[in-house]
């Protein structure tokens, strides 16, 4: 049992061990607990290690950025051109082309966590997390599964909580009718690297978002036969209009207008540089694609080849599905399909609503009620980064404010705290 006078005297970090049956520890942390280790975690330690604020990052995975690590294909190159990737106080090497790889981008994140000397606690997963009123501080459980012997329980307390687990944390996999008959192999984007292992075989892609157009091109290169599901509607923008990137141009656009008449712009352009996509089955959605990003956090699609793939039949665009049987599927328009293999691009989800107890800053789709630029804070030291849908230009702005933020307070805090010590120090001295 932690008192919360004893809090105030205690060190940085400190340890106690409960006298359970099994492992179980409390510690104290004198500064932020950052949940998460990707771009927008390690974005927050920097900020807080060149203003002297002690922090511990949770990261659930062995290594920093594990979405881009693990959870991405080999061929994936940013979208958004270098400029609007950076994260704070680190340049990226000046021989870095427009668009990284995702190799460049991992190798530019390991040496940001190692310039700014940022070590995470890895394979440890946040169960939960609760504001104790009674003492004004975060209860973070978390579960430790590195020693194969014995999963361990650790509690944290602090005053700040930062969450950085990010939009993308959970793969989204819909169910589908007959699926558990469908006897192929069936996985989410999430574990598809490339598509050597899909040579000649006809694939069913299910989602037509930045996953789902990039695997179907990336499967026509290894001379496999996609079918991709365009349930809806999608948005397909080029990925440059006149030589320069369609994001930068929208971004300058929005300087010196309002949000609905870059998106008319944009469709416009996309119109007379793509042609009309609608004739190939990609409706565009009545909602400009700024807006739909904003709103319901659906990404446009940046075109980077598959669309040309599409107009030339490589890729087929069907409509969405009825049901799954032995090696088939069965659309909504009644077409039957003979297929191997399904992938499902059917996207991510946040899941902050199923560890975080706290039901105000968050909406329950695990994203901050407050739209952009006012989603960073919450109440009782409550900080969000990374959920702007902004990617990673959002996350960076994010993290700039948090880190001041929390500076700030922890300095004035810490300040009253050695006041408090000096008083007390005083009072002993003079008591003998
Ligand atoms: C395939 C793909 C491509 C993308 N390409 C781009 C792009 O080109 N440009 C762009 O701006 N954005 C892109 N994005 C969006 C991308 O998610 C973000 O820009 C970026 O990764 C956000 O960083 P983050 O740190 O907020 O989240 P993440 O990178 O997802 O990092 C969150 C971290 O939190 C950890 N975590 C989650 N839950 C817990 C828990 N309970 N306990 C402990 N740790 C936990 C995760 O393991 C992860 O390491 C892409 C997304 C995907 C899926
Ligand atoms: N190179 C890059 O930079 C890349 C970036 N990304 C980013 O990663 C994020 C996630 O993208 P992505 O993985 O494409 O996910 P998205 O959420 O963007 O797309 C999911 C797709 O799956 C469809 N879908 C969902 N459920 C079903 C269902 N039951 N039946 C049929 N279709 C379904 C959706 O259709 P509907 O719209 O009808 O719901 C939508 O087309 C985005 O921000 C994206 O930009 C992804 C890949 C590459
Ligand atoms: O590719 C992503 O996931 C991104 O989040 C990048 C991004 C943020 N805002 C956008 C608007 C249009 C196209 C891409 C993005």
């Amino acid at each position: 049992m932690l008192h919360k006078a004893c809090l105030n005297t205690l060190p940085m970090v400190q340890t106690f061990d409960h006298n359970d049956f099994f492992s179980r520890r409390c510690i104290w942390v004198n500064g932020p607990v950052i949940v998460g280790a990707g771009p927008s975690g390690l974005a927050v330690a920097a900020g807080l290690k060149e203003q002297g604020v002690p922090f511990i990052i949770l990261e659930r995975a062995n290594c920093i950025a594990s979405l881009w690590k693990n959870r991405t294909y080999d061929r994936l190159k940013l979208h958004l051109p270098k400029q609007f990737c950076q994260l704070p106080n680190f340049p990226f090497p000046e021989d870095f082309p427009e668009y990284l790889n995702k190799y460049q981008f991992i190798s530019y994140l390991e040496s940001y966590a190692k310039n700014f000397g940022i070590n995470p606690q890895f394979n440890e997963t946040v169960q939960s997390a609760k504001y104790d009123e009674t003492f004004g501080l975060w209860r973070v459980k978390t579960i430790r599964t590195s020693s194969s012997f014995c999963p361990c329980e650790i509690e944290y307390i602090c005053r700040w909580l930062v969450v950085a687990t990010g939009e993308n944390a959970e793969k989204v996999v819909p169910e589908f009718e007959g699926l558990e008959e469908f006897g192929g192999h069936v996985m989410h984007t999430c574990d598809y690297k490339s598509g050597e292992a899909y040579r000649a075989k006809s694939v069913l892609v299910v989602g037509c978002g930045n996953s789902g157009m990039e695997v179907s091109l990336d499967l026509c290169n290894y001379k496999a036969s996609p079918s991709m599901v365009v349930r809806s509607s999608v948005h397909v923008l080029p990925r440059e209009v006149f030589g320069k990137s369609t994001f930068e141009v929208a971004a300058s656009l929005m300087k010196r207008m309002p949000l609905w008449m870059v998106d008319k712009i944009l469709v416009i352009l996309a119109c007379l540089l793509l042609g009309n996509v609608e004739k190939y089955g990609l409706k565009r959605p009545s909602t400009g694609p700024l807006q739909l990003k904003n709103t319901e956090g659906k990404t446009p699609v940046l075109d980077v080849g598959a669309l040309q793939k599409i107009r030339s039949g490589k890729i087929k665009v069907v409509p969405g599905i009825k049901r799954f049987s032995q090696g088939r599927v069965e659309l909504v328009n009644g077409n039957i399909l003979e297929i191997d293999s399904v992938i499902l691009a059917t996207g991510y989800r946040s899941n902050v609503p199923s560890w975080l107890k706290e039901n105000e800053f968050f909406s329950k789709d695990g994203i901050p009620r407050n739209p952009f630029p006012n989603g960073w804070k919450g109440n009782a030291g409550l900080y969000a980064v990374g959920f702007t849908r902004k990617g990673l230009s959002g996350a960076s702005l994010d993290a700039i404010s948090v880190s001041h933020d929390i500076a700030k307070s922890w300095k004035e805090e810490t300040k009253q705290k050695k006041k408090t010590m000096a008083a007390r120090h005083r009072r002993c001295i003079s008591h003998f």
